[in-house]
């Protein structure tokens, strides 16, 4: 049996805007913008994965909300799933995986370069956002 492993990502939203993170790493993704989460843990929900990611990554406190419909293929063995998620404390810094966030309105989402795995569900994030969602 193979088991393919899932990466969770937060379209984290705040005040209309859109949290985007800049990988800086592995070399193969870094420079690149995506949707900042990470790999479910044994035993862990995908909100509960994600919580834990963005507590770890960023520094903040989120409640994801609804799952982004869909699953993406990533390198072999790995699929990514996303979820809306409100931020409840913390200003986000970039401290694991990234050198750079940015919150983007839905007018300036297209300025920075995302990974192409991440962008019907971010183009879906921002689609939300314009009809007035806050997560
Ligand atoms: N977090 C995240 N990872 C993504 C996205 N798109 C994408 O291709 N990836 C890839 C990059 C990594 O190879 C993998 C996620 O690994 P990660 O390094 O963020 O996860 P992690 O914190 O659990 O990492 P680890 O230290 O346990 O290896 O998925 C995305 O939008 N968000």
């Amino acid at each position: 049996m193979t088991t393919v492993r899932v990466v969770v990502a937060g379209a984290v939203f705040h005040q209309g805007r859109l949290l985007a993170a800049r990988r800086s790493a592995p070399p193969e993704l870094a420079g690149r913008w995506e949707l900042p989460g990470g790999k479910l843990e044994p035993g862990e929900t995908a909100p509960e994965a994600l919580v834990r990611e963005l507590r770890e990554e960023l520094g903040v406190e989120t409640e994801p909300v609804g799952r982004i419909a869909g699953e993406w293929p990533l390198k072999p063995g790995y699929v990514l799933q996303v979820w809306t998620a409100r931020l409840l404390a913390g200003e986000p810094r970039p401290l694991e995986d990234h050198d750079e966030l940015r919150w983007l309105t839905p007018e300036r989402v297209d300025e920075v370069d995302w990974l192409e795995q991440d962008r019907p569900a971010v183009a879906e994030a921002v689609a939300r956002l314009r009809a007035g969602a806050d997560a």
